[in-house]
């Protein structure tokens, strides 16, 4: 069994431990041996009878442990006693890819007997979860942590402990290291991948997948010019589209296409590895529909591959906008087999005058879109990621003048780069 946890959470004495506490990461390392280091940030905030555990949630199965990461939240709220608290932690191999483990930080505040013990037993026994408890040395200065094991019928702790000791921020932030091709997607073949391994348990994966073009009719150039038109909500993407579509006689189409609209819902719950790989599925339908009427007039895109990465990026990551993957960063490269736009338009702006027109347009909001309501953070990092995709990156446009306006100003981006 030691064995077998070894190898599912990979070099364990070499990780580092990130705990979110009000929106602030705490990082934590552990070691063999104790050398005068004093207790982590986030031990030395604990009170004297505080019991802490991690739980990383991790299996082979990528499906099965995104689910499960976000089924547990649900669990652990539903049957903890209200005295615990419970943060958003992850343990990563600084700067190795693919290295990212997610779980959570569970404060027990209760004082003599508590069930949490149990809970978590059972957990380790049923559900792919690691746990570690944490305990004050003799001293009352040092924390130990130990990693449960599960043997036949009970959980042991496993002979080995470490002393917990502080750690520095590491260089990229820890949600960065897991980004390609489990929030981004950078092939149709990686994408489908991820719904191929769906279909037993969502069945509508199976009906999005026999909606898909062939690799190379996702790629092919057309003849007439494609104008992508990107924003946040109610910046007047379709204002402007329906414009550019009269003027230029141009076709209209979008992403996610017409034909997934009905399981866009379905895939909205899903966690970020699934829902995000059925957006980037929508952008090779689109690409093959804009090959298609690309053969006969200019086609106009609302919403495209920038979307789909930009909000995934935006979401992976969170705090300010320095926890991005750097400008450069193979993060933001376009997909090698998605046809590539003429022009991408990024219309911007003010965050007041866009609440305006939300609260005068008065629809409903998807949960990311009230995300950006309330989460300053979050807006500007879904803009800067905007900014930083490259091949093609996007122009922006101020989109606060009059609706006309703005339709000229994007007629002349338009003349000047597409000759039309
Ligand atoms: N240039 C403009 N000046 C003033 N109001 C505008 C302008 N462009 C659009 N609007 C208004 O702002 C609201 C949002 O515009 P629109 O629906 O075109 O945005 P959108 O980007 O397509 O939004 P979403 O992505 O949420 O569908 C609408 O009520 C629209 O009439
Ligand atoms: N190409 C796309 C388009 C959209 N998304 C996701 O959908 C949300 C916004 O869509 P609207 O229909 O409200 O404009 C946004 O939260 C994106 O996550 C996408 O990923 N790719």
């Amino acid at each position: 069994m030691a064995g077998r946890m070894k190898s599912l959470l990979p070099r364990w004495s070499s990780r580092v431990f990130s705990v979110e506490l009000d929106g602030a990461p705490f990082y934590f390392a552990i070691q063999e041996k104790h050398r005068g280091e004093e207790a982590p940030r986030v031990f030395r905030k604990l009170q004297t009878h505080d019991r802490c555990y991690t739980l990383l949630v991790c299996s082979r199965d990528r499906i099965k442990t995104a689910r499960f990461y976000g089924e547990l939240k649900d669990k652990l709220l539903r049957e903890l006693p209200p005295e615990c608290g419970l943060s958003p932690m992850s343990s990563f191999l600084p700067n190795v890819r693919d290295s990212l483990i997610k779980g959570y930080f569970l404060k027990d505040a209760s004082e003599g007997s508590s069930p949490v013990e149990r809970l978590l037993s059972d957990l380790t026994q049923h559900e792919p979860v690691f746990v570690c408890s944490y305990s004050k040395n003799d001293d009352g200065q040092q924390w130990t942590q130990h990693l449960w094991s599960h043997g036949e019928s009970q959980v042991m702790e496993t002979a080995k402990k470490y002393y917990v000791v502080p750690s520095e921020t590491p260089e990229y932030h820890p949600s960065t290291l897991n980004m390609i091709n489990s929030d981004v997607f950078y092939s149709l073949d990686e994408a489908c991948e991820v719904l191929k391994k769906c279909g037993d348990i969502i069945p509508e994966a199976m009906s999005v997948l026999e909606l898909l073009p062939s690799r190379v009719e996702a790629r092919n150039k057309p003849d007439f010019p494609v104008i992508v038109i990107e924003g946040l909500d109610a910046t007047g993407k379709t204002t402007l589209t329906e414009s550019l579509r009269e003027t230029l006689g141009a076709s209209l189409l979008r992403s996610p296409p017409q034909c997934l609209s009905p399981w866009r819902a379905r895939f909205d719950q899903e966690p970020p590895l699934i829902r995000r790989a059925f957006y980037a599925l929508g952008n090779y339908i689109t690409a093959e529909q804009i090959g298609q009427e690309g053969k006969k007039t200019p086609v106009i895109v609302d919403r495209f591959w920038h979307s789909t990465a930009a909000y995934a990026i935006a979401t992976a990551v969170s705090g300010p906008v320095c926890n991005l993957p750097g400008e450069g960063s193979e993060v933001y490269c376009w997909p090698s087999d998605l046809l590539q736009p003429s022009l991408v338009v990024l219309l911007t702006l003010d965050p007041e005058e866009r609440k305006r027109r939300l609260r005068s347009r008065g629809q409903g909001e998807t949960n990311e879109e009230q995300e950006l309501d309330h989460n300053q953070l979050f807006r500007l990092r879904v803009e800067e990621a905007y900014r930083r995709i490259s091949g093609p990156a996007c122009v922006s446009v101020d989109a606060s003048p009059s609706a006309d306006q703005v339709l000229q100003q994007v007629l002349l981006l338009i003349r000047g780069k597409c000759h039309l």
